[in-house]
């Protein structure tokens, strides 16, 4: 699914106003209707008191139509009308006439108003600030907003939590709506899955509201949602007529004396996402526990006990994946700048094969075109510096990542794939997934699909999904806590049967942060 930023979004507007011949206030009736429908499905008419605060653009004009809609149903209602600006949008008005006529008359709240008491019982909409926030809020806007806050009521934002911007971070982070839930309009926001803003951000639905299909496929995004639909046409049938050639021969380069486990992970793993033929080439210290753990792998070993000091593969691998548990032994640093300039096929290069590029960066030239590297936060900024905020973190990933013609995969909560310019944002995956070795099995399983043929791209992109969905079917059985690296591995075949599982219904898009 396709992210828009707000300037897409307001132009969808405009062209879906053309082509049906509607007038805007048409288009707000439609959202809010959704909004409300929402609502009456799970309230049917439960007196709860809601209390809806509402701005005085738009997003304020949705939470009006919602208002009146709700009275009409028979619900108890409080209108707020924030007046932080005498700027009133035109369908702000005309809907706060429409909410007059039917005898709801709203407060207003102005600069030295009171703030009006919410008790946790209450339901909050949140209807003050949408896509169209373009500064920091007053500091009695954001008072408020604390106030909402520190109410504990359950909020439900409209569109998006009021003071967060949607194309950068916010301005004071104590001024934006902590949402219990967020009903936003006909597209994810890209602020929703990062880690410094996808915090205000509780539980997420989208409702459809009918923009212009033909400017929402045609516009191209800098970002895209990954879910089912979005990975079932990568997947790659296996053949009748095929042997275990087919599929590929990867190598895993890696591990360490007490860090054999990690090549043991990425290799069982890679086998388990399909690779043909795994070998994995390790110090001599691993060889027999590897071969016990694993004996469908092959093993290689250096000349050297403990580390890695020199690669030698006897065959041409189709694709190699290093770095997990090696070490950073200087033999090894040079073992692997040398490895770098002999090999022409991409690599997927994790662990501290990163940090030994953050170390060595006149090594990364030779890291060869369109290898995948897969970094967490930490491991990124080694590499390519620090950031100030997560949109300049990702600015500056795709210009790194365009730089030396790589796939990045920033590891994270909603993992991010970059490339071409582009990010997949994965909205697979839990908390119970951080945990020693999930990051040896991601690296196994992005080079299994490689060896099988997938572009590096779709290669990550598959690979972070399968990885995030078989953690969460791991976690369905043994919890958060238990969760650990082999449980991911053993449920990577359920994962591919759930990528093809039939919906039941049809599928609405959400998720929980
Ligand atoms: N296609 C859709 O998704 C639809 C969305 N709808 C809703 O419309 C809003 C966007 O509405 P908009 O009126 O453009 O913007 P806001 O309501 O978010 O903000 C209103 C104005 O407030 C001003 N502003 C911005 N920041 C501040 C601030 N910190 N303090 C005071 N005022 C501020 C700004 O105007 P200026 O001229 O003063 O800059 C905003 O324009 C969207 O989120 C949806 O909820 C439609 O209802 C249907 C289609
Ligand atoms: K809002």
């Amino acid at each position: 699914m396709k992210i828009f930023t707000a300037r897409q979004i307001y132009e969808a507007d405009k062209s879906t106003i053309q082509k049906e011949q509607i007038k805007s206030h048409e288009l707000m009736e439609r959202a809010a209707t959704q909004l409300f429908e929402w609502m009456h499905s799970r309230l049917r008419g439960t007196q709860v008191n809601i209390k809806l605060f509402c701005g005085i653009g738009n997003n304020g004009g949705d939470g009006l139509v919602l208002a009146r809609k709700l009275n009409e149903h028979g619900y108890s209602i409080k209108v707020y009308v924030v007046n932080y600006s005498d700027k009133r949008s035109e369908d702000f008005l005309l809907n706060l006439e429409r909410l007059k006529d039917g005898k709801v008359w709203p407060d207003f709240i102005n600069a030295e108003s009171d703030l009006p008491e919410i008790s946790p019982n209450d339901i909050v909409v949140d209807a003050i600030f949408g896509i169209g926030l373009n500064r920091a809020p007053d500091a009695w806007v954001g008072n408020l907003i604390k106030h909402i806050n520190s109410s504990r009521a359950f909020t439900l934002s409209v569109d998006v939590p009021s003071g967060l911007p949607v194309d950068r971070g916010p301005w004071e982070p104590s001024y934006v709506v902590n949402s219990s839930y967020v009903l936003s309009f006909q597209v994810p926001k890209l602020v929703f899955f990062l880690p410094e803003t996808g915090v205000y951000v509780n539980q997420w639905e989208i409702l459809d509201i009918g923009l212009d299909q033909d400017y929402m496929i045609n516009t191209e995004t800098d970002f895209e949602l990954i879910g089912r639909p979005e990975v079932l046409p990568m997947y790659r049938p296996r053949l009748k007529f095929s042997h275990k050639g087919t599929y590929g021969h990867s190598v895993i380069v890696g591990g360490s004396y007490g860090k054999i486990g990690a090549v043991q992970l990425a290799s069982n793993a890679c086998l388990s996402i399909g690779s043909g033929l795994v070998t994995a080439f390790i110090p001599k210290c691993g060889y027999d526990s590897l071969q016990t753990a694993v004996p469908e792998v092959m093993v290689l070993t250096g000349s050297r006990e403990k580390n890695i000091s020199g690669i030698e593969i006897p065959f041409e691998p189709s694709v190699v994946g290093i770095g997990v548990g090696i070490g950073q032994d200087d033999d090894t640093v040079s073992a692997f700048g040398n490895f770098l300039k002999r090999v022409d096929s991409p690599m997927v290069i994790d662990a501290d094969g990163l940090n030994i590029l953050s170390q060595n960066p006149e090594m990364l030239k030779d890291v060869p075109a369109l290898s995948i590297l897969t970094p967490h936060p930490r491991e990124l900024e080694r590499l390519m510096g620090q950031w100030s905020s997560d949109f300049e973190k990702l600015e500056k990933a795709k210009a790194f990542a365009a730089h030396y013609n790589l796939v990045l995969v920033i590891k994270g909560a909603h993992t991010i794939t970059i490339y071409n310019g582009k990010g997949y944002v994965n909205t697979t995956g839990n908390p119970g997934m951080a945990t020693a070795g999930s990051g040896d099995v991601l690296t196994g399983m992005i080079t299994g699909l490689v060896a099988q043929g997938y572009s590096s791209v779709e290669a990550a992109i598959f690979g972070v999904y399968l990885h995030g969905l078989a953690g969460d079917l791991g976690v369905s059985s043994k919890g958060y806590e238990a969760l650990k690296a082999s449980n991911i591995v053993e449920h990577i075949g359920n994962a591919f049967s759930d990528v093809f599982r039939q919906p039941e219904m049809e599928q609405k898009e959400s998720g929980q942060n």
